[in-house]
């Protein structure tokens, strides 16, 4: 339970979240920085709990009711989800307080709405339902999305083999296992802080959710080729596609923003990476992709999206989200990958990508620039990664990774290939 202090700060940190007007771990970040009186495990506790708290939110809010505000979700939080015992509760809350924590306590979720017991939007959950997703497995996504997520590493191949990763690791009391799919992961469980170790100043590797790695694996690059990551960022996934490419040929690092690309610079000097040209461009029709035009091996869109798949780490994108922001999204994923299509060269790979579990901004964009485009032709990604000797379930030939099933975010791609005009 917390003491005093953490309360009176989550509670503060809370205040500021819940308007839900920057991303939370911005606003933990900067409140930690400011406050420089807490300690390592105020820290933790307060991080604990309001992650916790807005992974639940949507459980909680119906719980508490309309006229509920942050206090009594904190207390729902304690009672409800974390069925703190009520002596533990008895050093923050008085008498009144104690007795709705008892009630709350008492939940039955049985009778809340399907997105409740889910912990999803609404309109999230009306989408997957209109896609034909079952009431039992939209529960069971919700519920692995509530949960937290472990920490994957990305090992730099260019630099380290993995083994040889996971002992140093090891040796500084680090258990790190490898993951199941991407050849190049380790998961580890707990929160050790990597950002000072030794191997990951040299490059050695990298934080990166096993999905985004797939997807990185999913371009095929190889030596020599000329490869664009459309929607670049700060670069994880150029960077892990830069070391498949042993660092030749030419890797372009597309992005409109600034501050990303700048985030990319140190990343790139620790990989060792000398094949990677970061571009800032205006929009997704800038003349710079013009000029390139028909000259990839291979392409990745990692479009801008929801984020929906990504809510063990992202809670508060539930509520940062909506109908009408996904359907922008839409609009700009149709218009980025039409774009960065014409990239591509004759036999070349045009690799679709989001971190999103919603048809809209997955399937849908891809299938109508199918229909739009009839030289590209979808692979099928059983049939690739099975060439990589990758054994993973998958329900067609797109990739949608699920919590619940594959022990990562929800990440989906689709691959195509660029054939060649009919005669
Ligand atoms: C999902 S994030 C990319 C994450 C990155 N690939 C990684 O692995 O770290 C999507 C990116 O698309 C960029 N973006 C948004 N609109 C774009 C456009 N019209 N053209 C290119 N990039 C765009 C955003 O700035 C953002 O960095």
């Amino acid at each position: 339970m917390l003491n005093r202090t953490q309360f009176d700060a989550t509670l503060d940190v809370l205040h500021q979240v819940l308007p839900f007007t920057a991303p939370a771990d911005v606003i933990l970040s900067r409140y930690f920085r400011d406050e420089r009186q807490l300690g390592a495990r105020d820290r933790a506790a307060i991080a604990e709990t309001v992650f916790g708290l807005l992974r639940h939110l949507p459980r909680i809010q119906w719980l508490t009711g309309e006229k509920a505000g942050v206090i009594e979700w904190l207390i729902a939080y304690f009672a409800a989800i974390e069925k703190r015992n009520m002596r533990e509760m008895e050093s923050i809350f008085d008498e009144k307080r104690l007795a709705q924590a008892k009630d709350w306590k008492a939940v039955d979720w049985s009778s809340a709405p399907l997105h409740v017991q889910a912990s999803l939007p609404e309109w999230a959950v009306a989408a997957l339902q209109a896609d034909g997703m079952a009431e039992a497995d939209i529960l069971e996504t919700g519920r692995a999305l509530m949960q937290a997520a472990p920490l994957d590493l990305r090992v730099n191949i260019l630099k380290m083999k993995r083994d040889a990763v996971a002992t140093e690791l090891a040796a500084a009391g680090i258990d790190a296992k490898p993951t199941p799919y991407s050849p190049w992961g380790l998961r580890i469980f707990g929160k050790p802080a990597l950002n000072k170790h030794t191997l990951f100043l040299n490059g050695g590797f990298e934080v990166q959710d096993e999905g985004s790695q797939l997807l990185a694996l999913l371009t095929g690059a190889r030596r020599g080729q000329m490869v664009a990551d459309f929607c670049a960022g700060a670069g994880g996934k150029t960077l892990a596609i830069g070391a498949m490419m042993q660092s030749t040929g030419r890797l372009y690092a597309f992005d409109i923003s600034e501050k990303r690309l700048a985030n990319l610079k140190p990343r790139m000097a620790r990989s060792g990476l000398s094949n990677v040209q970061p571009q800032l461009i205006a929009s997704e029709n800038d003349q710079k992709i013009k000029r390139l035009a028909g000259k990839m091996d291979a392409v990745l869109v990692d479009a801008p999206c929801s984020g929906l798949g990504t809510l063990r780490r992202n809670p508060d994108l539930k509520f940062r989200q909506s109908e009408q922001s996904v359907r922008e999204l839409n609009a700009k994923q149709a218009s980025i990958l039409a774009s960065a299509a014409r990239l591509v060269k004759t036999g070349g790979r045009l690799v679709y990508a989001t971190c999103s579990i919603l048809p809209s901004e997955n399937k849908d964009v891809v299938d109508a620039f199918l229909a739009a485009h009839p030289d590209f032709e979808l692979l099928d990604v059983r049939e690739l990664l099975a060439k990589e000797k990758i054994d993973i379930a998958l329900a067609g030939p797109v990739l949608q990774l699920w919590p619940q099933q594959h022990a990562a975010d929800g990440f989906f791609a689709a691959v195509m290939v660029k054939r060649a005009a009919a005669a």
